[in-house]
């Protein structure tokens, strides 16, 4: 891919968390590069390592979680090479995350006003007159009023959306390379879901940063994401524009996520759902770990991982239905139509 702004980059990344019942293998070798303005879309099951590759560019591994192998780069330089401090100032000035749940970073007994300042006086080493302002001003710009009530109000007096909005202030506050938004919209009503992604949309515009934006909503993804990358049992399974993901999916698991997509399916019929739930990742065997949940898994998916094929420049499928000697198997006939129906409503319209 041609990439320009690259302000970090996971490199094979592997991490293991250590828990009673053995070794869970939680992320499996992923890649991905972060560039300025432009968002990925991470998407996978519960359970599938989301959390973690989110986690872990913070530095927030959970007890037990450790990187086994693999590299995080943050302006070129792998981040164990890092001082403390620097690795501290880096965390604290250039990534920022926002959570499903905005009260991970609010304090509920300070007022929004006076945590959006302090925000301010650590990240940016300025006046706490100076933060006023700029908090006041961040305020407007996640479409809040900038008033003295507004300033002085506790974070519970304030509904579930505008809470994140307050959160979202809250990440901005520090001018973030990086943001990385884990669900922030899955607690929200579906017109606050929107108003959300709008908001972080118009905001990208104006920062510049990558974002990685984690969920389990292709759907709502392909509002915003420049590129997906789909994730199952802590691999990356296909990684592409929106736009391929959408009209040229390749991995049998992407055609059953895009399948599961409400608005794709037929009125009057039974919702597709997928069939079994994900494998548990402590000795995990090898191959390609959707195929026992799939009609279309060839004998080598049970015996060997599939390595990454090159549909495009853009489009990367770690799936043996690319290798050359693979029989030709296409996606399911309904998708197949449903895709046509995009193409000739959407072509040209997704995210890029
Ligand atoms: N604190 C923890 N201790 C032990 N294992 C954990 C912990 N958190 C997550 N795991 C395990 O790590 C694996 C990856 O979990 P992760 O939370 O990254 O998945 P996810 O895709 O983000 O799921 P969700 O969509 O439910 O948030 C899972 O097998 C999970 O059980």
């Amino acid at each position: 891919m041609d990439k320009k702004d690259i302000i970090a980059k996971i490199d094979n990344l592997h991490i293991d968390i250590k828990t009673q019942a053995g070794i869970i293998q939680a992320v499996r070798g992923v890649s991905l590069d972060f560039e300025a303005h432009k968002t990925i879309g991470l998407i996978g099951e519960s359970g599938s390592g989301k959390s973690m590759m989110a986690r872990t560019l913070l530095g927030l591994l959970p007890a037990g979680g450790a990187i086994t192998s693999g590299h995080i780069y943050y302006n070129n330089t792998p981040i164990e090479t890092y001082t403390q401090r620097q690795w501290r100032n880096l965390r604290g000035k250039e990534i920022a995350m926002i959570f499903q749940d905005p009260m991970h970073a609010l304090n509920p007994l300070m007022t929004i006003g006076k945590q959006l300042s302090e925000a301010i006086v650590i990240s940016q080493k300025v006046s706490w007159k100076l933060a006023k302002i700029q908090a006041l001003d961040l305020l407007k710009k996640v479409g809040l009023e900038a008033t003295p009530e507004r300033y002085h109000s506790y974070p519970h007096q304030y509904s579930g959306g505008m809470r994140q909005r307050i959160a979202i202030a809250m990440a901005l506050s520090c001018k973030p390379k990086l943001l990385i938004c884990d669900e922030p919209t899955t607690a929200l009503d579906v017109s606050t879901q929107a108003q959300i992604i709008e908001l972080i949309i118009k905001l990208q515009k104006e920062y510049g940063m990558a974002i990685l934006f984690i969920s389990h909503d292709l759907s709502l993804v392909s509002q915003m994401a420049d590129e997906i990358a789909i994730v199952y049992a802590g691999r990356i399974v296909e990684h592409a524009t929106t736009k391929e993901i959408f009209l040229q999916p390749k991995h049998p698991y992407t055609w059953a996520l895009l399948s599961a997509i409400v608005h794709f399916q037929p009125k009057n019929e039974v919702l597709y759902t997928i069939e079994g739930s994900p494998p548990l990742l402590i000795n995990p065997p090898k191959g390609d770990l959707f195929s026992y949940r799939s009609e279309y898994a060839l004998d080598i998916d049970f015996q060997e991982n599939p390595p990454f094929f090159e549909v495009s420049p853009t489009h990367r499928v770690a799936s043996w239905l690319q290798d050359p000697r693979a029989p030709s198997v296409t996606m399911p006939k309904l998708l197949q139509k449903q895709i046509q129906i995009l193409r000739s409503q959407q072509e040209g319209n997704f995210h890029e």
